[in-house]
């Protein structure tokens, strides 16, 4: 059930009985309101997307039948700059699912500082169901309908789940061929040969192991020996499982969406990495102990635990088997507040999406200043300049959350949201 409050605020479009995703954003905004302070008069902005777009994008299947799935571009605010957010192609996509992540994508670009609004996109469709031609018109058409609202100054996409570097190439020619210029500016994530920059492969991985590292030394946890466990081996939740790896830590279990693989020893990530290119996911790696299913994977002991995956995964029923010191979001959106409340009494440490996965977008910073100034730095300098953003970030959220008492979430929000509403407040409301 919906508080009358929100009912005020809901758009008519969502049901208000079923609000997905949106509902769980809308609750954290609840909880930071009260430490807004004068701000909190311009919270009515943050809870309202400012734009969607839902668009048809028929294609052409192999076969010569047609099919028709839906995509959507939600700008949800844009007060300190353009649009940023990845695009994700699933079956599950919803609407409310996409304004969600484009409102977690405000918050993330105000929490490090980069200077852009939040937006997000997604089509409902199985990619795998599609053969490279397929996704490719399906990719060309989706890009077609919302270069309406997308460009360089505008609302610049990026690669998420089942979305990669080929994807942001045919995104890119796709606007070019409609805005007549090269206009590398218009997504990121690109491929390195089209201005692409080194490191934003690695970079949300990378991004959740330095703020762990943060994290562990406030909770006094070595990462050398640290028993990791982490759901999803994709590109965050793999490249985090071999950057602990590389520091020592024993990542003891992984879980995609076949199952799960345990080695209490710790698993060979490099091997691990081989299988699933090769099998395509991590049942059957030879290197595993143990084969579980997907929710024993829940009840493993471990020092630090990195849900990468998808939202919603940590919930009320799993969340008091949970035995961790330390949680990652890795993914966006992974933990449901009631599940949040659990773990924070049983005193384990939840560095927030909006936060441990802001990575990606900061090294998507990079990329779009590189391409409008055409000179291209190196990898140890984006790496140097990522680690330093993330390290001052998370400083900055434990700075607030020991001021104010509170969790490291809702510190987030109270440094991300005031940046925002300062921003709408300095512009006024008919700019
Ligand atoms: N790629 C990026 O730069 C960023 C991604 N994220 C978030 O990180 C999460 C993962 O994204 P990517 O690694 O890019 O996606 P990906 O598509 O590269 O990998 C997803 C991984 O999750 C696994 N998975 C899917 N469904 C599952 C299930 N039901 N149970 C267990 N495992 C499952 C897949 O097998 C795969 O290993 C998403 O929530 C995304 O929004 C957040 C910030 C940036
Ligand atoms: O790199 C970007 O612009 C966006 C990444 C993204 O979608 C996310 O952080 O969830």
């Amino acid at each position: 059930m919906t508080t009358a409050h929100q009912q005020h605020v809901l758009p008519s479009y969502l049901n208000p009985d079923d609000l997905g995703p949106w509902g769980v954003y809308l609750q954290q905004i609840d909880r930071v309101t009260p430490h807004l302070g004068s701000l909190s008069r311009w919270v009515e902005t943050l809870k309202r997307p400012k734009r969607i777009l839902t668009v048809d994008v028929p294609i052409e299947r192999d076969d010569g039948t047609i099919s028709h799935y839906e995509g959507y571009r939600v700008q949800h605010n844009m007060s300190r700059g353009p649009g940023k957010g990845g695009v994700r192609f699933h079956q599950d996509v919803t609407l409310s699912e996409v304004m969600a992540l484009s409102a977690w994508m405000t918050v993330k670009n105000a929490a490090v500082n980069v200077p852009y609004g939040g937006a997000k996109g997604g089509i409902r469709v199985d990619p795998k169901t599609l053969s490279r031609g397929e996704l490719q018109r399906l990719t060309r058409r989706y890009t077609s309908e919302i270069s309406l609202i997308i460009g360089p100054n505008k609302d610049i996409p990026a690669p998420d789940v089942n979305t990669n570097e080929q994807v942001m190439a045919w995104m890119m020619d796709s606007y070019a061929m409609i805005e007549g210029n090269l206009s590398t500016g218009v997504v990121t994530g690109k491929p390195i040969s089209l201005g692409g920059s080194l490191g934003r492969r690695e970079a949300t991985g990378r991004g959740v192991f330095v703020v762990g590292r943060e994290a562990a030394a406030q909770r006094g946890v070595a990462i050398e020996g640290a028993r990791v466990a982490i759901q999803g081996f994709g590109n965050v939740g793999g490249v985090a499982a071999t950057m602990f790896a590389d520091a020592g830590a024993k990542v003891i279990a992984v879980q995609d969406h076949t199952g799960t693989v345990v080695n209490e020893g710790g698993l060979d990530i490099a091997q691990l990495h081989k299988h699933v290119a090769e099998a395509g996911s991590v049942t059957g790696f030879p290197g595993a102990e143990a084969f579980l299913d997907r929710d024993a994977f829940w009840g493993i002991e471990s020092d630090i635990l990195i849900p990468a995956a998808l939202e919603q995964q940590i919930t009320a029923e799993n969340a008091p088997r949970i035995r961790t010191k330390i949680i990652l979001e890795g993914a966006n959106g992974p933990t449901t507040p009631e599940a949040d409340d659990i773990l924070t009494d049983k005193d384990v440490l939840i560095v927030p999406d909006v936060l441990a996965n802001a990575g990606g977008v900061t090294v998507s910073y990079f990329e779009w200043v590189q391409d409008f100034s055409s000179f291209f730095w190196s990898e140890d300098e984006i790496n140097a300049r990522l680690t330093h953003i993330m390290q001052d970030a998370f400083k900055s959220v434990w700075a607030v959350s020991q001021e104010k008492k509170v969790t490291l979430r809702t510190a987030t929000f109270i440094l991300a949201c005031t940046r925002v509403l300062q921003a709408r407040e300095v512009r006024g409301l008919y700019p």
